[in-house]
């Protein structure tokens, strides 16, 4: 591990990334540790996949300083893939396209990821959610100690969202490896994230979910009118899906039909937790190309 990053896996200082003469992101801190779950939250073009692609090396800071651990293994999932999805092309095929790896190990990922039955399936076949997990399988394939996350919800549905989040968890928890997330969307932030960090083209403020939600800074940015609530996931399951489709009520017998029942009591509202934007303006200059 490189001097001055203690236990943690990146630290960066007061970093800056300019391009044509503009700063797209300054002055920005960021440490993460092991094992820890970070996400970077903000606007549409705030800098989000900048930082996080400079702390991985992809992009080179212009100002201040990166330092990543010398046994830094990255498992990274951008936010857009050079893959053309309408292209034929299997889910294993994708898994093993930059990785060399095992069938053994490929379809075990794929175990671990809940899509072991589609290892033969079309990319272009699947849903958002289906994407999701096999982008994440293949991440992480390679055993990293820090999983980068950009936009892992993206095209997902909101149950499908609350599944990937308590996957995601559950590798972290399983492997130990840090998390660091993205998303520009914060109707729903994961119950395991440690702290958060509100860009936009600085970081704003900084702190758990629920300090970072109440900051003036926070609300500054994203408006009194963006929403009135901000739920942290806190899912009870009172029931489990059967693999033969039945739902089953938690110490039941089968049952008829059910569905799932996440209700407004499954989540943490606080009223000073605005949301973010939907819609905001389309970042539209050209990005640095993800190597995947
Ligand atoms: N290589 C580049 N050259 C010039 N400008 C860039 C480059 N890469 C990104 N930008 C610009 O930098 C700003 C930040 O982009 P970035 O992708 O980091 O934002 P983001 O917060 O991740 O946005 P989004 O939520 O839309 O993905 C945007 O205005 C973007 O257009």
């Amino acid at each position: 591990m490189q001097s001055g990053l203690s236990n943690s896996l990146i630290a960066m200082e007061n970093m800056g990334v300019q391009r044509g003469g503009r700063w797209l992101v300054r002055d920005v801190d960021l440490t993460i540790g092991a094992g820890e779950i970070v996400t970077l939250i903000g606007p549409n073009g705030s800098g989000k996949s900048t930082t996080a692609k400079t702390a991985i090396g992809i992009v080179e800071a212009s100002a201040g300083t990166v330092r990543r651990a010398h046994d830094l293994v990255v498992g990274y999932v951008p936010q857009k893939l050079a893959v053309d999805r309408s292209l034929p092309l299997t889910v294993a095929r994708l898994m093993r396209l930059t990785t060399r790896t095992s069938t053994v190990a490929m379809r075990q990922a794929l175990e671990r990821v809940g899509i072991p039955h589609l290892e033969k399936a079309e990319i272009h076949g699947l849903s958002g959610g289906e994407f999701q997990r096999a982008l994440l399988a293949r991440a992480m394939l390679r055993k990293p100690n820090l999983l980068v996350l950009d936009e892992p919800v993206q095209g997902v549905d909101f149950a499908g969202e609350i599944a990937l989040y308590e996957l995601i968890s559950e590798l972290r928890d399983q492997d130990g490896c840090a998390v660091l997330l993205i998303s520009h969307d914060l109707h729903v932030v994961m119950a395991k994230t440690d702290r958060v960090l509100c860009l936009n083209g600085h970081v704003c403020c900084e702190g758990s979910p629920r300090s970072v939600a109440a900051s003036p800074a926070y609300r500054q940015l994203f408006g009194d009118r963006a929403a009135d609530a901000l739920a942290i996931y806190r899912h009870k399951h009172d029931h489990t899906h059967l693999p033969d489709g039945q739902v089953v009520a938690a110490n039941d017998a089968p049952g008829e039909g059910g569905g799932c029942s996440c209700t407004e009591s499954d989540f943490d509202h606080h009223d000073l937790h605005p949301v973010a934007q939907r819609g905001a303006a389309e970042a539209t200059a050209t990005k640095e190309t993800d190597n995947v």
